[in-house]
């Protein structure tokens, strides 16, 4: 396993946030954890990235203990709904962000970054800022930073959920044809369940703390928490009656 979630507990004051949870993810692997509002899936991601420290629990990378290595240390990038850009530089200089503090050569970073805007269809607005791009563009900015670094685990946060249907969709196949390209490791959660089929290779569901895992994408869709079997239902009642 990449990372092993072991009995992670977490409350703010009296409200427990999380409760027990326990998951893993191998290599590879997209977690796709759907969930209601306010059901700790944020509370979950920061704890990982180290933004928050949890009450109980156990969390390892290859399994060495993560929880006392620094934010900046965990070799993991955290991704959510606002891409999170220089607003002073170029679309090129914000993906090469990361190389440059890391001091890679220059000749190696430009072609490195310009494999990358080709990869996501922003060659053509290397030199615009973010302000010149479209929601979807920045979105696609700011994996672009988050993926040059090679993360080891990539963190998402509802990263679409601010675009609009098409460019939503047009953004999970990108995700889906990046990750599995360069092998990425994902924990995605989202609240809406035609996004998590679609990126998900391992499925989950947080409610009010408490994290189900699901050993199959059958057993998500049948299980009534997540809706889509209903949802399913009433689609074919739709047909069914002609309209
Ligand atoms: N720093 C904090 N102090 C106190 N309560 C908090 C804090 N952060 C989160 N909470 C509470 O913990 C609960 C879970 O929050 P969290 O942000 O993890 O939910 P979520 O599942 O990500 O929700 P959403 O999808 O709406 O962002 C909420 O009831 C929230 O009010």
């Amino acid at each position: 396993m990449l990372l092993t979630v072991s009995h992670l507990s977490k409350a703010f004051g009296d409200q427990p946030v999380l409760r027990d949870i326990s998951c893993g993810l191998a290599a590879g692997q997209v977690l796709a954890v759907l969930g209601r509002s306010g059901g700790g899936k944020t509370t979950l991601l920061k704890i990982l990235a180290g933004l928050e420290t949890p009450d109980a629990g156990a969390v390892l990378l290859e399994g060495h203990d993560l929880l006392p290595v620094p934010p900046n240390e965990r070799q993991m990038v955290y991704l959510y709904q606002e891409p999170l850009l220089f607003p002073h530089l170029t679309v090129f200089e914000n993906v090469a962000f990361g190389l440059r503090i890391r001091r890679v050569a220059k000749a190696e970073t430009t072609q490195r970054v310009r494999e990358m805007l080709a990869e996501l269809d922003l060659g053509a607005h290397a030199q615009k800022g973010p302000h010149q791009l479209s929601g979807g563009q920045r979105q696609r900015v700011s994996f672009g930073r988050a993926l040059i670094i090679r993360p080891r685990l990539l963190l998402l946060d509802e990263p679409f959920g601010n675009l609009d249907a098409q460019t939503r969709a047009d953004m999970q196949q990108l995700f889906l044809r990046v990750s599995r390209q360069h092998q990425i490791t994902s924990l995605f959660v989202t609240h809406d369940s035609r996004e998590a089929l679609t990126v998900g290779t391992h499925f989950g569901y947080l409610d009010q703390g408490t994290l189900t895992s699901f050993p199959s994408v059958r057993e998500f869709i049948q299980d009534p928490r997540t809706s889509i079997a209903a949802e399913l239902a009433f689609w074919e009642s739709v047909q069914q009656t002609g309209h």
